[in-house]
């Protein structure tokens, strides 16, 4: 997770720092990246943004870190790629048909810089232990009956389910349809406000909004007579940071749209 990518200056071979710009920077998430990007070697903060100011070309930023809200995301992103720079996403809400906009805008988008093309992560969750979790999740998943996803936040999260729970729903429906899985049992007839759940690729996922909590998540795997439980808590949003910084020195690697930061961290 540490490995630094920075661009050489010139034919001496001296790395530059890599230019950053924070957009959502007033919020939770984004009032710690910019902290977490002040601190790291080789970054330098050139912009932070909130809602309503012009981003412009962000400051000269190399890589831009999008951390706001699902309507204001694509559009966010939409205006880095038009410009040539790179971007970190942390905001969820990015359903197929977001993605495949994108995907379409970045094979129109002009090269990054003197690099390979624009590049753009889209990370559901920056923290070490959710991407183990959910690999984890996807591994098992097809070795158990019965498979459920509860994801656990904050009262002030405006997306249900979190981004995190509809990747891993989505990872592990994948796993066991390519594995041949049978869909998960249920005799459920009779649901009439939802109490089952969403159901991402036949898989229900459960949201729990609770004051006192951060981020948290859980994957119930049963078979007949033993249970299960994968967990993951995020107590705190340094927690993502070290997720943060490393994509950030690792965009720009990696042109084209990249869903999930395991892909950057070998994972
Ligand atoms: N990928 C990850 O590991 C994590 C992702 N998240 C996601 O990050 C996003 C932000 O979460 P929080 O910081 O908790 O939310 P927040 O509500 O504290 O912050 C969002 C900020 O974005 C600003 N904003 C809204 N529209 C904007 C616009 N058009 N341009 C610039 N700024 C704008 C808001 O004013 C606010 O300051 C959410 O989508 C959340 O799900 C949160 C934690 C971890
Ligand atoms: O809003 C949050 O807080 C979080 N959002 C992300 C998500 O929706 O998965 C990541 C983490 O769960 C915290």
């Amino acid at each position: 997770m540490n490995e630094q990518v920075t661009e050489p200056d010139d034919d001496s071979g001296t790395r530059r720092e890599i230019r950053v710009a924070v957009i959502g920077a007033r919020g939770r998430m984004g009032s710690e990246a910019v902290r977490a990007i002040e601190a790291a070697e080789g970054l330098s903060l050139v912009g932070a943004y909130g809602s309503g100011d012009d981003l412009g070309d962000l400051g000269g930023a190399d890589v831009a870190v999008e951390l706001t809200v699902p309507d204001a995301s694509p559009a966010n992103v939409a205006h880095c790629v038009e410009r040539g720079i790179h971007v970190v996403v942390g905001t969820t809400g990015w359903d197929d048909e977001r993605l495949d906009a994108l995907r379409r805008q970045l094979a129109d988008a002009p090269p990054a810089g003197a690099g390979p093309g624009v590049g753009v992560l889209i990370a559901p969750n920056f923290a070490i232990g959710a991407l183990l979790l959910m690999s984890f999740a996807a591994k098992a998943a097809p070795f158990f009956e019965s498979v459920e996803v509860i994801e656990l936040h904050h009262p002030a999260k405006v997306d249900a389910p979190s981004g995190t729970a509809a990747r891993t729903a989505a990872m592990i429906g994948r796993a066991r349809s390519e594995a041949g899985c049978a869909d998960v049992p249920d005799a459920t007839t009779h649901d009439p406000d939802g109490a089952r759940g969403a159901k991402i690729d036949g898989i229900p996922v459960h949201a729990v909004r609770l004051r006192g909590l951060t981020a948290h998540q859980e994957v119930l795997l049963g078979n007949a007579g033993e249970m299960l439980t994968l967990r993951h808590d995020s107590f705190d949003r340094g927690s993502f940071m070290p997720g943060v910084v490393a994509a950030v020195r690792a965009v720009g690697d990696h042109p084209g749209l990249t869903v999930g930061l395991e892909h950057y961290i070998g994972l």
